[in-house]
Formats: C-alpha cells, sequence, structure tokens
C-alpha cells in the first residue's frame, strides 16, 4: 500500500463494532444512558431534517454530515475538480466547522440506528415491528454518503421547492380527481410534480399489500419514504391515499423537515362518497362482499391539524379547479413555487 493511501485509512474514524450496536427501537432515552464513542451519534439530518429533538449530544468531530463533506472534498480535489464549499452551521453565522454541541447545521443530534432517531420512536416502532418485519432494520454496518449536488443545489435547478403535498380522504372523496388536476395545473405552469396515487402503486410497489390494519400502516410508511425522497429531489409530490390512521400520516409528517409536508383533508360525508362510489365499492362493502372497507366498517380518523381542508357546502363539493386552485394558492404563498 502507498503511503498516503495508508496515512488516509489511518485518519478514518474507527469503525464501530457490530457488538456495540442497540437493536433499532429499544435504545434508552434516559440522560444517563451510556453514550458511546465514535460514529455512533448522528444528526436528524441528513435523512430526517426537521429541527429540534432530544437526547442532544454532539461533538464536532462526530458529524458524519460534515465528516462526508470532508471526504468528498478530498476526493473532488483528488480528481483535479474544484473543492465544493462545506456545510455550514446559521447557528455560527460564516462558520464551516461545527461549533458546539449539535450537527454542521447547528441542529442538535440524536442517536439514529437505521434510518431514524431512535428516542422519538422507540414506542411507535417497538409496536409496528410486532406486526410488520419490514420496520426492524435488518442492515447492521451501514453508512450514510452525502453527495456533492444537494437538495438545495436541485431546487436552484428547478425553481421551485421541494415538498409533499399529502392529499387524505374517504374513498370516493376526490383524492386521485385533485391530484390529478393539481399536478396538471403545476405542470402548466412549469413546475415539476409527480404523483404517488394509492391505488397505482398497489398494482406495483405495494401489491404484497392487503388492507388490514397492518398492510395499510406499512403502505403508508412506504408512500412516505418515497414522498420524501421525491421531495428531497426537489418535485412538489402528490400522495393520494386514504392513509385513514393519524399516527402514520403524521409519521410521514415528521419524515420531512417542518412546513414541506402539506396534508390536505377531503372532508366529504360518508354519504357523498357512497353516492359516489364510482367503482361501486361501497355497494360491495354493504353488501358484506367486501370486508374491512374504510368508513363502513374499518375506521378513518380525520386530521386534527392539516394544513389545507377542501369540504362541501350543502352537500356540494367545490369543482377539481377549485380543489387544485386551493392547493396552489397555499404552495404560492408558502414559497414552494419559488426558487
Ligand atoms: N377495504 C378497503 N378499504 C378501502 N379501500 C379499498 C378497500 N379495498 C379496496 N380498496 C381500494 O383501494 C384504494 C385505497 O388504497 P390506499 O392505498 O389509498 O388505502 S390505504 O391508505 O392503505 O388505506 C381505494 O381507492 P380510492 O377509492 O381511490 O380511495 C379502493 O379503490
Ligand atoms: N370535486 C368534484 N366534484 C364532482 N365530482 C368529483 C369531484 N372530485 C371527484 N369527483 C368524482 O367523484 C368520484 C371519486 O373521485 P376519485 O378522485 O376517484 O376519489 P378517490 O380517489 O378519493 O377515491 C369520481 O367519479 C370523480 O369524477
Amino acid at each position: 500500500m502507498d503511503a498516503p493511501r495508508a496515512a488516509r485509512l489511518a485518519a478514518r474514524p474507527p469503525v464501530p463494532r457490530a457488538s456495540a450496536r442497540l437493536p433499532f427501537g429499544f435504545a434508552s432515552s434516559s440522560p444517563t444512558a451510556p453514550r458511546r464513542a465514535g460514529w455512533w451519534w448522528c444528526p436528524r439530518d441528513p435523512r430526517a431534517d426537521s429541527s429540534g429533538g432530544a437526547g442532544a449530544f454532539a461533538s464536532p468531530s462526530r458529524c458524519p454530515r460534515l465528516a462526508a463533506a470532508h471526504r468528498n472534498r478530498s476526493r473532488l480535489a483528488n480528481l483535479g475538480f474544484p473543492r465544493p464549499r462545506l456545510p455550514r452551521s446559521p447557528a455560527a453565522g460564516t462558520g464551516t466547522r461545527v461549533t458546539g454541541d449539535g450537527d454542521c447545521d447547528g441542529r442538535p443530534l440524536v442517536e439514529c440506528a437505521g434510518d431514524r432517531p431512535i428516542q422519538e420512536h422507540a414506542g411507535v416502532v417497538e409496536e409496528k415491528a410486532s406486526k410488520m418485519s419490514s420496520t426492524v432494520p435488518k442492515s447492521s454496518n451501514i453508512f450514510w454518503h452525502d453527495c456533492p449536488v444537494g437538495k438545495a443545489d436541485r431546487q436552484k435547478l428547478l425553481k421551485q421547492k421541494g415538498c409533499v403535498v399529502w392529499i387524505t380522504g374517504l374513498s370516493g372523496s376526490g383524492k386521485s380527481t385533485l391530484a390529478c388536476t393539481l399536478g396538471r395545473e403545476l405542470h402548466t405552469r412549469g413546475k415539476l410534480a409527480y404523483v404517488l396515487d394509492g391505488d397505482n402503486l398497489r398494482h406495483g410497489l405495494n401489491k404484497d399489500l392487503g388492507f388490514k390494519a397492518e398492510d395499510r400502516v406499512e403502505n403508508i410508511r412506504r408512500v412516505g419514504e418515497v414522498a420524501k425522497l421525491f421531495s428531497d429531489a426537489g418535485l412538489v409530490c402528490i400522495a393520494s391515499l386514504i392513509s385513514p390512521y393519524r399516527r402514520d400520516r403524521e409519521a410521514c409528517r415528521a419524515l420531512l423537515s417542518d412546513g414541506s409536508f402539506v396534508e390536505v383533508f377531503l372532508n366529504m360525508s360518508l354519504e357523498l362518497c357512497e353516492a359516489r362510489d364510482p367503482k361501486g365499492l361501497y355497494k360491495l362493502a354493504r353488501a358484506g362482499k367486501i370486508k374491512g372497507f374504510t368508513g363502513i366498517d374499518d375506521p378513518y380518523e380525520a386530521p386534527l391539524n392539516c394544513e389545507i381542508e377542501i369540504k362541501e357546502v350543502d352537500g356540494v363539493c367545490p369543482s377539481p379547479c377549485d380543489m387544485a386552485g386551493q392547493v396552489v394558492t397555499y404552495l404560492e404563498e408558502k414559497g414552494f413555487l419559488d426558487e
């Protein structure tokens, strides 16, 4: 091995011992819980980039994001490219290094396993994990790799901001209609959007899932993760799913940074949805030929704090264009359709 490579390898951070790893969902949130050295501590960002969080514990040398940026700079420099700028700390104003406790964006750090902070999700994960094995991370020795081109660069290119418009409501409430109308409106305005429709995804990504409670939980979890990727790509991701459980929608919201999850509740009465019944499913459910149909013999939990609620007035629903208009206005006001 050549001397510079040996020196580079020696300078690498220690690789954590697999035996020291706690299983996902079983970490203690106690401030006296043992803290392991090295790369066991990672910021909420880059994967879950909402701010705040418990368990602040950090040192500059333990910020994987900053370290990854250093590695990327070195690699690019070795290839003869200009060195990109390191992440800046808004807390420090002009700094290019982590200052104080927190990651390189000045956020507190929390312990991560798989891709979520343990301390916040432990309870939820433990319960769900008993039902769905896919919520229990099975990979070990995995590391996050940052790329030099980030969300901000993509947003600049697209002249818009990545976000998720999450449309929830009963079957027949108009979710797919709104999603498509909104997608077309944004396209007309030169904005890049992509629709993730529950029915459609069940033909592919989610074809292994049915309508039992745990399948619906997993359905929403997967779509939430995909929506987050689309948002990170800089798109307006429009997800339209019944998503009947409040807790699962909130989990999707928690995957995104503050304000970039826009929950739209199509608050149409069961009577209206049943009268529409475009696929004849309500009729089958009433006849007992479909079991566990949302609104008939399966629950729907209405949002408590959604960003947009669209209702019928005197039994009349706003037109698809009006509904899409409401969402576009919101996105405009919040600056998602600007650079
Ligand atoms: N049991 C039962 N309950 C509710 N819906 C049913 C059921 N069985 C099939 N369908 C059809 O599946 C569509 C809903 O899929 P989603 O992925 O959005 O559902 S969920 O979010 O996981 O609850 C839904 O589509 P929409 O009518 O567009 O909502 C139905 O066409
Ligand atoms: N705003 C609206 N006004 C009138 N009819 C609507 C409206 N939105 C949807 N519809 C009609 O209601 C039915 C159900 O709409 P759809 O978008 O398929 O609902 P969902 O995706 O929630 O099941 C369709 O026949 C659609 O044409």
